[in-house]
């Protein structure tokens, strides 16, 4: 039995982030798809409090949440960090995952899930996330400057899963005219390769989000 596990679903920017930060350090790792709809006796006893995944495994020791979790994997496997050496970069860098997680996530999930007056307000809230993020690149090549580091793997659900969400469901928000810095900074993080080779099949994406979100 692999001393890594990682309770998962293969469709979820959280799960995602967590197997890239195993994959980016080269853990080995074993992954447990979840029924969220049936949750295992297994994630309800490591994440008691939020019975939510992702939840890592090391070791028979849960950990819960997806940024502590990352934090753990760059603590305990230390060979190619991904978050910064410096402390105040660091704090940046946890700042800016929160302002991802608690802002820009629940705000693009309502504009792009929900319709009529809802999707409106939380589209113009969206905007102006998106616009401080742009703000918030310049001209960096990565979040963290020149190397992918925690907040480009933290930030992929806006490279990836917002404008496959957006191509799903034909509302446009986040362009190129719009937001070039965004779009030029996604490009290059999906290009690499551990990014690129560990993200879920569009498709098959397409077909979740239709059958759960289906109005
Ligand atoms: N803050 C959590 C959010 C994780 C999360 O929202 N997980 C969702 C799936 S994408 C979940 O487990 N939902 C099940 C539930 O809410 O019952 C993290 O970063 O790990």
């Amino acid at each position: 039995m692999k001393k890594v596990k990682v309770f998962g679903v293969w469709a979820s920017p959280y799960s995602g982030r967590v197997e890239i930060a195993l994959k980016w350090k080269g853990v080995e790792y074993e992954f447990v798809e979840e029924d969220l709809q049936n949750k295992s006796e297994e994630l309800l006893k490591y994440n008691p409090i939020y019975k939510k995944i992702p939840v890592l495994v090391h070791n028979e020791k849960a950990v819960a949440e997806s940024l502590i979790i990352m934090e753990y994997i760059d603590e305990t496997w230390k060979a190619d960090p991904i978050f910064p050496k410096d402390p105040y970069e660091r704090a940046q860098a946890r700042f800016w995952a929160n302002f991802i997680d608690d802002n820009l996530m629940p705000s693009a999930r309502t504009a792009l899930l929900s319709t009529g007056e809802e999707s409106e307000k939380a589209i113009t809230e969206l905007e102006q996330l998106f616009k401080v993020v742009e703000n918030e690149i310049k001209e960096k090549k990565f979040f963290g400057g020149n190397n992918i580091g925690f907040l480009d793997i933290v930030a992929l659900v806006v490279a990836f899963w917002i404008p496959c969400m957006q191509e799903f469901t034909a509302k446009n928000i986040l362009t190129k005219e719009k937001y070039q810095l965004i779009c030029i900074w996604s490009e290059k993080l999906l290009g690499c390769s551990i990014i690129k080779q560990n993200l879920p099949d569009k498709e098959k994406l397409r077909e979740f989000y239709q059958t759960r979100f289906a109005h």
